[in-house]
């Protein structure tokens, strides 16, 4: 059995749940339980505070986690990430009161900003030289200069919206993050083997996400033109059509790519086109 450590209710928990769920491991889940084992997958799972699963996974109180790459770096756990997950993008950002004059970093020289990341803070200050007054606090951090506690404040940042209603303005990136997943660095060889069970479906799952299956049709004279178009497959699948002289091609397109091939298909003769998701993709 794995122990994996997800967020129990905040910014991680919904996706990690649906990550999970996406890949076929069943559980029942109640708000109140905060330990479940799948009925379907040798996998228990372990409701907690973010913080706190960075050390449970060292410690081996929990084998896995899903994490932010903030609070695991804030937490100088960087080993123990597995790989990133695509999820809970955000960014750990320095704000001002918008009506400051803010030209460059060396502003914050002398000042006090509040915080959550002091770690992650401090080090980006320093790589810049600048000399500030950290203060630490654990949350409702954009309240801090209105309330005269500090002159900035270094937060997450996504939408921009808790910012710009508490009358701040975004003047630095310091960190990028995103959900990522974690592991304790001494699993025993059957532990590694449900991890190595798990990682397949995920990525199975991942791939899914990123891509999108094309149904289109075309007259028989522009099927190689349309095939030269659609990228990285070396061969889509051609069905001849009940009607004369056409045929239905079908592929995989990145959804990065998605609207310039759909339009280039249409130019090249592609009718009928169909876009549709993956749930499940494997190499
Ligand atoms: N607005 C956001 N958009 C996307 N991701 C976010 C956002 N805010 C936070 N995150 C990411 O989700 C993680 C958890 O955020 P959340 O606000 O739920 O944490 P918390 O309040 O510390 O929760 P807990 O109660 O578990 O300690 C953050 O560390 C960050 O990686
Ligand atoms: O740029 P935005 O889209 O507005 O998101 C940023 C906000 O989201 C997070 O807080 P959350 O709402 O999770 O609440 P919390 O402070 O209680 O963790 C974060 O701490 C910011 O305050
Ligand atoms: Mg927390």
């Amino acid at each position: 059995m794995l122990r994996i450590a997800i967020q129990k209710s905040g910014r991680l928990s919904e996706e990690s749940l649906k990550l999970i769920k996406e890949c076929g491991i069943s559980f029942i889940n109640s708000s109140l339980k905060l330990k479940t084992e799948s009925t379907n997958f040798p996998l228990e799972i372990l409701y907690l505070r973010d913080d706190d699963i960075p050390g449970y996974v060292a410690d081996g109180v929990a084998d896995i986690g899903i994490v932010g790459e903030n609070v695991l770096v804030e937490e100088g756990m960087q080993q123990l990430a597995v790989e990133p997950l695509g999820f809970s993008k955000c960014r750990l950002s320095l704000a001002v009161p918008k009506s400051d004059d803010y030209s460059d970093i060396s502003d914050l020289q002398g000042k006090n900003i509040a915080t959550s990341y002091p770690n992650l803070l401090q080090s980006f200050l320093d790589e810049r030289g600048v000399q500030a007054h950290i203060h630490t606090i654990s949350g409702s951090v954009e309240i801090a200069p209105s309330i005269g506690l500090a002159d900035a404040i270094c937060d997450i940042v996504s939408s921009g919206s808790t910012l710009i209603s508490n009358g701040l303005k975004e003047v630095e990136r310091v960190f990028k993050s995103q959900a990522v997943l974690i592991s304790n660095q001494s699993l025993s060889d059957e532990k590694r083997a449900i991890l190595d069970k798990l990682l397949f479906r995920i990525h199975a799952v991942q791939r899914a996400q990123r891509a999108k299956y094309i149904l289109l049709n075309a007259p028989n004279d522009k099927v190689d033109t349309i095939i030269k178009l659609l990228p990285g497959i070396k061969s889509p699948t051609v069905l001849p059509l009940a009607e004369e002289g056409w045929s239905s091609l079908h592929s995989v397109v990145n959804e990065d790519d998605f609207w310039d091939i759909i339009e280039k298909l249409r130019d090249a003769g592609a009718e009928g086109i169909l876009v549709v998701p993956i749930e499940k993709m494997i190499k």
